[in-house]
């Protein structure tokens, strides 16, 4: 395999970036074929806590970056780059820790990963060759994650009000927001800017034609 590109696609807590990742993903699938481009999640990367009952999940900051295991996805990065495959682990939102089962990600040319503290670790930043930042406005998000929120992850409408107040604005200003300066394009309005996601999936069939 030749020369291959990471894709990183940050911003904050519903802001879009799985809808503007999956879309880029599934529209090039169709257009030609699922071998050459593969696509992750940081999400899928938050440490395993088995080890702790419920009670003691429901604790965890899942907004710091303590939370994921930034090492494990750095590996499996380097791993796809050389051309080896990955069992990326897969993450319950409602139990607050991973399944035994993994997915099996294959290598390919072109790698796309999004997740809100992509940007902020610079482990990661040297894996990444282009950089993309969701600017979406935090009240869109807030609303967007309180309706996603419940209807997908099993929430209540009290657990997520104290969950953003206490720790998801929080980490937004402390990590997410000054990351920012990282990225390489800034999409606007969230995960259905399709002039943006044209621009990347452009840039996609350029990177595979080489
Ligand atoms: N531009 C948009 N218009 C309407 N809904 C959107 C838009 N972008 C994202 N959403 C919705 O907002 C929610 C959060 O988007 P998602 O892609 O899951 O965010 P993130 O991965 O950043 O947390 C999802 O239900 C998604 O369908
Ligand atoms: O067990 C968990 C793990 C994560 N979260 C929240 O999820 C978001 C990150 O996912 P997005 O898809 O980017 O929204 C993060 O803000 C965590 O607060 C959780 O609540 N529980």
């Amino acid at each position: 395999m030749g020369k291959n590109t990471i894709i990183a696609i940050a911003g904050a807590s519903a802001s879009g970036k799985s809808l503007f990742a999956s879309t880029v993903y599934q529209e090039l699938v169709a257009e030609l074929g699922g071998e050459r481009i593969a696509i992750l999640s940081e999400d899928a990367y938050y440490r395993d806590q088995s080890h702790l009952s419920f009670d003691q999940r429901i604790l965890t900051n899942y907004d710091h970056p303590s939370a994921f295991e930034h090492s494990l996805l750095v590996e499996h990065l380097k791993l796809l780059r050389a051309g080896q495959n990955i069992a990326m682990p897969q993450y319950s939102y409602k139990l607050h820790t991973r399944l035994d089962e993994t997915i099996k990600v294959q290598a390919a040319k072109v790698i796309l990963v999004e997740g809100i503290l992509l940007l902020t670790d610079e482990r990661l930043r040297d894996e990444f060759d282009i950089t993309v930042f969701m600017d979406t406005p935090l009240d869109i998000c807030l609303l967007r994650r309180i309706k996603r929120d419940l209807e997908d992850r099993g929430r209540s409408l009290a657990s997520v009000t104290e969950q953003y107040e206490s720790t998801v604005r929080p980490a937004f200003f402390e990590f997410i927001a000054p990351s920012k300066q990282y990225a390489d394009l800034v999409v606007t309005r969230g995960g259905k800017n399709q002039i943006a996601i044209d621009i990347i999936k452009a840039k996609i069939r350029q990177l595979l034609a080489e």
